[in-house]
């Protein structure tokens, strides 16, 4: 066994890449986002991808939620290489198996909560699982808000919304890109506290790209992207440890 491989089983990833990379540009403007990159987010865990600007994290996140196709290397989904699939077949898998939650709430503004939260099974025809649709809508607290409109929800509440519906199809995995970016402090800890609880009551798996300590802190692990490699990782990380890795890794003109 190579000396830094993983213990963990591959069939224990929920999502797994290896030697990802990812190009963009040609000649004077080529940028190479990602450098071969593997990387497994094991199920049931919560992993926070951290790192510089411009070091690859929404890149990474992109291409293995299949929103963006490799350069090179491949990138498995529990077991399906999503290399082999065609559009038609990898926006299933987007739809059926994967939750993504985004700074920008992208609800929308016609629908309620409640149906916003079962949009994505709506159009999937797909029947919610009524108990665990309802423990999600408890968990998150928004039994009492479910008739309302995202414009009469604050914004720690739209973002609440967002979430149930990442968690309500019952994904394989959720990837979440900066989602406590917009909130205020509490707002943000709240829907920190919900994804800390999706993972370790619910058993989901979820992946978070931050920039902030505090929230990369309610994770599990977290890995640590420079120029497009994984080049630190923490587990069980407190915000001052991860503050003071990521020290390490920012210039100092950028802190
Ligand atoms: N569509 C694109 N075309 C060309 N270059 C791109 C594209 N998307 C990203 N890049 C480049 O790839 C690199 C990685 O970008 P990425 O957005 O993954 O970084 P990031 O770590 O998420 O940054 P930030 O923290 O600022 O959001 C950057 O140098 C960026 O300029």
């Amino acid at each position: 066994m190579h000396p830094h491989q993983p213990l963990s089983a591959p069939d224990s990833y929920a999502a797994h890449a290896t030697d990802l990379t990812k190009v963009y540009g040609t000649g004077d403007t080529r940028v190479v986002a990602l450098d071969a990159v593997t990387v497994g987010f094991v199920r049931g865990q919560f992993t926070a991808i951290m790192g510089p600007s411009g070091s690859g994290k929404s890149t990474l996140m992109h291409c293995m939620a299949g929103l963006d196709s490799p350069s090179f290397g491949s990138i498995r989904l529990g077991d399906t290489e999503t290399g082999s699939l065609n559009d038609r077949q990898l926006t299933r898998l987007r739809r059926d198996r994967i939750g993504f939650v985004f700074q920008a709430f992208n609800l929308l503004p016609t629908l309620n909560a409640l149906e916003n939260i079962t949009l994505p099974m709506d159009i999937a025809g797909r029947e919610p699982e009524r108990a665990w649709l309802e423990s999600i809508i408890q968990t998150v607290g928004l039994a009492d808000r479910l008739g309302h409109r995202p414009a009469q929800l604050s914004g720690g509440q739209q973002q609440r919304v967002a979430v149930a519906r990442a968690l309500a199809g019952r994904p394989d995995i959720v990837f979440a890109d900066e989602p406590t970016g917009n909130l205020d402090s509490r707002s943000g800890a709240e829907i920190l506290d919900f994804l800390r609880g999706s993972v370790s009551a619910l058993g989901q798996t979820v992946v978070m790209v931050t920039h902030d300590p505090v929230a990369a802190s309610y994770a599990d692990r977290v890995v640590f992207l420079a120029d497009g490699r994984i080049v630190d990782e923490l587990h069980a990380p407190t915000a001052e440890a991860v503050l003071e890795r990521m020290g390490r890794l920012t210039p100092a003109h950028q802190v």
